[in-house]
């Protein structure tokens, strides 16, 4: 519930009601972001997105006691007049807009440097010739590679922090060649960065740039099949959670040697807050937000999710829960990777006392429950569905469709038709 007293941050200053344009707020940051502004503090959301699907349980009712804080505004931010108004209307923009699926920056190239790059440009512009603060998503992925990936494998400098600790004031920048079209999307927040850094340099831009770690939790991306395209490819976090709602084996590209650090949606979104609300200390500053002690290989990952899944399933885990697959195969031609991401912490610890608190196990078990919670039954449904369909095509048996409502037998929605083998 939003307090009524007048909040005041961290150097004991009241905080006054915002106005914020958050573009993106429909996506999986933007969603957990828009709860707790609302729920937390007296600020008003002028939510801009394609889609609201993730938005909706806030955006339903007038009965909601934020009734009237939030508007959703339906823009693409490619080609739309009202950007510069509600920029104008607004006291701090948070753009989060972006492709940020691994799978498409080398088969999206074009699509994922526009969109990181190109269509930021008008927000940054409206931004600083409107004297209008910006709190800009960029990624862990601008660091690339740690130092240490270049050294010979047996070096003991691959253990000294110094190879392979990201920082956000001294760490490089390091990216494979062209042909590795992976890097198109770290490449563009690269330069969006350089270009926001410089508006604030020359032209006096009020700006912080966040660069994310892994955050995951609910609702990020979608689960394919069910509330995304089939063919579609999501992050590690979706595709895991794929697999295990199918109980088919999870996926480790090139063996699931990479290693990240995980850090859970809500402590993330309590950094973001701190930003918003201590311009003094964010201004100026490129933060990490991670969770340092939460790193793990992919194939570690893999199986914890599958050790947590099944726990909060019940159901007993597969003999071979995971499987080696070619980033070639996986991802296609122009795939690379980042080898380790550990954040470096002083910044912001210095500048916004953050820290992050939940553990892999517990970010995993909260998520995973959701997970379960929200997809198990839709994909029981949708599997029976395609086995009767089979069945009937494959002239195996007759299967009485007994419809539940008065439906046309065209509209054979797995949650509308139940059946029996005759
Ligand atoms: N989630 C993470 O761990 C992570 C890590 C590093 C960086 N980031 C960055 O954080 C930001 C948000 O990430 P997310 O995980 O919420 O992704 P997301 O894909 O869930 O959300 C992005 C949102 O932006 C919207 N969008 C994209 N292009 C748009 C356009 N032209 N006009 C209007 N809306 C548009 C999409 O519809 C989507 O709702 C992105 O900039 C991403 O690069 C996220
Ligand atoms: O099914 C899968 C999916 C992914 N992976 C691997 O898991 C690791 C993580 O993959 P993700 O799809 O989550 O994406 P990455 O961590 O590489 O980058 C992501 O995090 C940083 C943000 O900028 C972006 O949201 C995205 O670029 C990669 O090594 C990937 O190859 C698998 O082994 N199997």
């Amino acid at each position: 519930m939003a307090s009524s007293t007048v909040r005041i941050n961290l150097d004991g200053k009241p905080i006054n009601p915002l106005t914020i344009l958050m573009i993106g707020a429909g996506g999986f940051i933007g969603s957990h972001l828009c709860e707790k502004i609302l729920n937390e503090t007296p600020h008003k959301i002028l939510a801009l997105d394609v889609y609201n699907d993730k938005i909706k349980h806030l955006l339903e009712s007038d009965s909601l006691k934020w009734a009237g804080r939030i508007q959703f505004y339906r823009i693409n931010i490619k080609h739309d007049s009202r950007l510069e108004g509600l920029i104008k209307m607004s006291d701090l923009t948070i753009n989060l807009a972006a492709i940020c699926t691994p799978a498409d920056y080398n088969t999206r190239p074009l699509d994922t440097i526009y969109s990181n790059f190109i269509d930021a440009l008008p927000v940054v512009k409206y931004c600083s010739e409107n004297a209008k603060r910006l709190i800009h998503f960029s990624t862990c992925e601008v660091y690339g590679k740690t130092i240490g990936s270049f050294l010979p494998k047996d070096s003991p400098l691959r253990q000294d922090p110094a190879y392979y600790v990201l920082k956000e004031d001294t760490s490089p920048c390091i990216f494979g060649s062209i042909e590795k079209q992976r890097w198109s999307y770290a490449c563009a927040k690269q330069l969006i960065e350089r270009l926001i850094y410089a508006e604030g340099a020359e032209n006096g831009l009020e700006f912080t740039i966040v660069r994310p770690f892994n955050w995951i939790g609910p609702r990020m991306d979608f689960i394919p099949g069910v509330d995304g395209p089939s063919e579609g490819v999501p992050r590690v976090l979706a595709c895991f959670s794929n697999a295990l709602l199918r109980r088919e084996q999870l996926k480790l590209v090139d063996g699931g040697v990479s290693q990240r650090t995980f850090v859970y949606i809500k402590d993330a979104i309590e950094a973001v807050l701190l930003m918003i609300e201590n311009p003094d200390r964010a201004n100026g500053h490129i933060f990490n937000v991670g969770n340092p002690n939460n790193e793990v290989t992919v194939r570690q990952l893999a199986e914890m999710m599958t050790e947590v899944y099944s726990k909060v399933s019940g159901e007993p885990a597969l003999e071979q829960p995971t499987v080696d697959i070619s980033s070639k195969e996986f991802y296609g031609e122009g795939y690379d990777d980042s080898d380790k991401r550990i954040p470096d912490m002083t910044i912001i610890n210095k500048q916004l006392g953050w820290n992050p608190k939940t553990s892999l196990w517990d970010l995993l078990d909260s998520t995973l429950t959701y997970q379960h919670k929200t997809y198990a039954e839709a994909i029981k449904k949708r599997g029976l569905h395609v086995l009767a369909r089979y069945l009937v095509t494959a002239g195996k048996c007759c299967i009485n469709f007994v419809k539940r409502d008065a439906g046309a037998f065209t509209d054979l929605e797995p949650d509308n038709v139940g059946f029996k083998i005759c």
